[in-house]
């Protein structure tokens, strides 16, 4: 039976993979939290390798306070870049392929169109720059490294962007919401069922090493601003509260966010046969588990 690892799972994808391991008897889970499992310690993780033996590895784990990580920068680093080398040198001298997860915000460009994995990245933050970093680390410490990266998760669990509009909704009258900083939604569900399927895929052995190994996008389909999505969370919960559009500058934060991140989905769809569900459907369905 297959081991998979799931590194950071108490984060919003490693919830949701503990909700799917729940519904599956043909594969073996091992969940780590950070007091399992400090990522950043790198005999730790090799200890954990060499007793535990996993045939695949998805590392949830992250240093994923945007504006903290201004200020926090060496801790996003550990988190971010020199744990994800840990991982992937361990990965690699067992064998198992990685699947680690990267963001949109490693893009900050205006170009008008979906982006693709090719191209330029321009992190403009720490968060963003320690993700572009980590990517690189593990590509490098192995062959068998999938990069997946995905903008604003949100989930049932955790922090997100969605329960705080609604936690906010709920107690104002009025928010004010940016409306030039476009992007798609992933619910942490899909994108976590997502990975089992490309897991099951290269179980049944069509998903070769060229495959596996790179960048893909996966969010939800569909475009939106954090305004559209805020006002669709707070209709969709009948919250009696105004959602206003303002402009960047008028919420002005210590990280910068990349005004356009659309992440085009085409290379995971082809490669793996796969579809993604709209933003909209996807939000109804998180909302219904909230
Ligand atoms: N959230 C988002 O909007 C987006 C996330 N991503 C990426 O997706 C991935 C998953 O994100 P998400 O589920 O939202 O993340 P979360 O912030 O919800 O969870 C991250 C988890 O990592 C854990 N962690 C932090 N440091 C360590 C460590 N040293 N050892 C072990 N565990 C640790 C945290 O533990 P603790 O709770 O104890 O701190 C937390 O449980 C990340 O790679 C993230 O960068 C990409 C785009 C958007
Ligand atoms: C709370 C709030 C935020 N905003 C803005 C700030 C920001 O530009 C945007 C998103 O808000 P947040 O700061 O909650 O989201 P942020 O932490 O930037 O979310 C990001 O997290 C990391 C981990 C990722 O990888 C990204 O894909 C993305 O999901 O909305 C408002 O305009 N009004 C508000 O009331």
């Amino acid at each position: 039976m297959a081991k998979i690892l799931v590194t950071g799972a108490n984060g919003q994808v490693g919830r949701e993979l503990q909700v799917l391991a729940a519904q599956r008897s043909d594969v073996q889970f091992i969940f780590t939290n950070r007091t399992l499992l400090d990522i950043t310690d790198g005999d730790a993780v090799e200890k954990f390798f060499n007793e535990q033996q996993p045939d695949y590895c998805i590392n949830c784990a992250a240093y994923t306070a945007v504006d903290k990580a201004e200020t926090e920068t060496d801790l996003a680093k550990a988190v971010n870049v020199t744990a994800v080398q840990h991982l992937a040198t361990q990965c690699h001298k067992h064998g198992a392929p990685f699947i680690h997860f990267s963001t949109d915000y490693v893009y900050h460009n205006s170009l008008n169109r979906p982006l693709r994995e090719d191209d330029p990245t321009e992190p403009k933050g720490v968060y963003a720059q320690t993700k572009l970093d980590g990517e690189k680390a593990a590509l490098e410490a192995h062959d068998h490294s999938m990069i997946v990266r995905t903008s604003w998760v949100y989930s049932t669990f955790g922090h997100n962007f969605v329960k705080t509009m609604l936690r906010l909704g709920g107690e104002r009258d009025r928010l004010t919401v940016v409306f030039d900083q476009i992007g798609s939604p992933t619910y942490a569900r899909s994108l976590a069922d997502a990975m089992l399927k490309v897991i099951q895929l290269h179980r049944m052995g069509t998903v070769s090493q060229e495959k596996w190994h790179g960048i893909y996008h996966y969010s939800n389909e569909g475009i939106c601003s954090w305004y559209d999505f805020a006002k669709a969370a707070i209709d969709a919960k009948g919250l009696e509260c105004e959602i206003l559009p303002i402009e960047t500058k008028d919420f002005p934060t210590p990280a910068q966010r990349p005004p356009f991140s659309l992440l085009n989905k085409a290379k995971f769809k082809s490669a793996f046969g796969l579809t993604i569900p709209h933003w909209q459907k996807d939000l109804k369905r998180m909302l219904e588990h909230l």
